[in-house]
């Protein structure tokens, strides 16, 4: 299996939801729209705190792997692409 990155894997969820692929819940959280998307960058991010106190670094480093999902979610449902977030970097 290969290892999935930050750009392979926002290139994968951008194809899911312009095709609107059937049964992806990715397609499901953007027609959420950006509140309910909101909420869970949130979650998640408190997610990554709490494990990053108090739980293990392999705990911490799979909240992380789920806040980014969901950033590029948002990033998605914003109609933003890479180079739009890139550019603050
Ligand atoms: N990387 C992810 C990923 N990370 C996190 N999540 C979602 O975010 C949730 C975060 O977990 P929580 O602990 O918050 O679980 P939960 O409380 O049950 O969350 P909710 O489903 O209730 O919001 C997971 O249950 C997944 O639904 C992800 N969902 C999908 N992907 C990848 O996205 C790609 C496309 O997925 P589909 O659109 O489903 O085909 C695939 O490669 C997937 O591996």
């Amino acid at each position: 299996m290969t290892t999935k990155t930050f750009e392979s894997l926002f290139a994968e969820l951008s194809a899911k939801v312009a095709e609107r692929a059937p049964g992806s819940s990715t397609v499901a959280r953007v027609d959420a729209g950006v509140h309910a998307i909101g909420k869970k960058v949130v979650e998640e991010a408190a997610e990554v705190w709490m494990a990053a106190e108090y739980q293990s670094k392999a705990d911490a480093a799979e909240e992380i792997s789920q806040l980014l999902y969901h950033l590029q979610t948002m990033m998605i449902a914003l109609d933003l692409d890479l180079d739009d977030v890139y550019a603050h970097l």
